[in-house]
């Protein structure tokens, strides 16, 4: 018997190597015409390239995106949006430049064209996440939705194999979490089984051939209907434990989504069955939670929190956190399952296997 609820969301999406050329055709349909270009420091030569091809469409670059959207930052592209009399910004880069795009949007409504460079899926979904006083904060608004999204297969040829596989499990953790989330419903479960196979197809490919534009095209379509998923529906116990890892700990985001998905996967199976049984099926394993640990080994991806900048003695205040305020999930983690999550941080702090 089906149950559910299933909303569209309002995006163009343009998919395709070389779909770049595009974007000044896109700004005019948008009926915009002083695009701010957003972009992280490093990827500032790529913000450049983007001005170039818009002429006079372009109103100017900041190039001071960084991970998980500090509030400081937010206010700073926000004055330069307005003072630039941009109509429109354009974010060419990762999810923590969509999400100062997305910030610039929540204050202002101007519309967003994002061109993904990684696999983070935040140009698909109205999440937003702002950090202040060194705690994360996320929230959902109609206003942070990209209306274009961009997709060029081009772009992500020079993201690193190491953040590649990582940031592909970010996107396989939003579909993971969709097929078990509370408002689900059978157009997001097609999307999340799909983008979970492209991805676990293309990224053994492109830890060997990182140039293969067939793999990161494969990769990019993975990402897409992945961050649709996140998009659609809602998140759960491992995204509550990333956003608390990475928005509290500063530990890198993609990173923090390789080592704990396994382990948040493992909590879950017993009281969603049939979703833990799908994400098995689309990663091609027996064992959903140990298919993923193997999918980042084996592709050079770490595996423990403590490889990647984690404290021991942080692991208490991070039970804390993850159970003070706890998203819905399959099964309850508040504060009176503190044991549990723990334990799960512990081995996940650890590298042990999912269990
Ligand atoms: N709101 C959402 O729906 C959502 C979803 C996923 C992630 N996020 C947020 O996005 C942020 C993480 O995004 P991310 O994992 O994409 O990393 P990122 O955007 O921080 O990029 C990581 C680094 O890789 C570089 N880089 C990106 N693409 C590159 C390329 N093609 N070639 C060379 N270098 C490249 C960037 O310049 C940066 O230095 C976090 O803040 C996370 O919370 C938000
Ligand atoms: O936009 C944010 O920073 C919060 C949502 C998010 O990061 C999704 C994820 O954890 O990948």
């Amino acid at each position: 018997m089906r149950d559910f609820i299933y909303v569209g969301q309002p995006q163009r999406v343009v998919f395709g190597a070389g779909s770049l050329a595009r974007l000044a055709g896109e700004i005019d349909t948008l009926g915009a015409r002083r695009a701010l270009v957003l972009s992280t420091p490093e990827q500032r030569p790529q913000a450049e390239r983007v001005v170039e091809l818009l002429g006079d469409k372009a109103a100017g670059i900041f190039d001071r995106a960084v991970m998980h959207v500090p509030i400081e930052t937010a206010r700073e592209a926000r004055e330069v949006a307005q003072k630039l009399g941009a109509d429109c910004a354009v974010a060419i880069g990762g999810g923590s430049t969509t999400g100062l795009g997305k910030t610039i949007a929540l204050d202002s409504g101007l519309p967003i064209i994002a061109i993904p460079t990684t696999y983070a899926g935040s140009e698909m979904t109205p999440i937003y996440g702002i950090t202040e006083g060194g705690l994360k904060k996320t929230g959902k608004d109609a206003r942070v939705l990209p209306r274009t999204v961009i997709y060029d297969p081009e772009l992500s040829r020079t993201l690193p194999v190491r953040l590649s596989i990582t940031s592909g499990l970010n996107a396989i953790a939003h579909a993971a979490e969709g097929l078990y989330a509370k408002d689900g419903n059978p157009v997001m479960d097609l999307m999340a089984a799909e983008g979970i196979r492209a991805l676990a197809r293309a990224l053994p490919v492109l830890r060997q051939t990182p140039d293969d534009l067939d793999a990161r095209s494969d990769a990019l379509y993975g990402a897409w209907l992945c961050g649709s998923v996140l998009g659609n529906v809602g998140m759960a116990l491992h995204h509550k434990l990333c956003h608390t890892l990475g928005g509290s700990f500063n530990l890198p985001h993609a990173e923090v989504h390789t080592v704990v998905l396994p382990h948040a996967i493992a909590f879950n199976a017993s009281a969603a069955p049939e979703a833990v049984r799908r994400i098995a099926e689309a990663l091609g394993s027996d064992n959903a939670a140990q298919g993923l640990q193997d999918l980042a080994r084996d592709n050079g991806a770490p595996i423990a929190l403590k490889d990647i900048g984690m404290r021991a003695e942080d692991l208490d205040r991070a039970a804390d956190i993850a159970v003070s305020n706890p998203y819905w999930n399959p099964r309850p983690f508040g504060p009176e399952q503190r044991g549990e999550i723990r334990a799960l941080l512990q081995r996940a702090y650890d590298g042990a296997p999912p269990s």
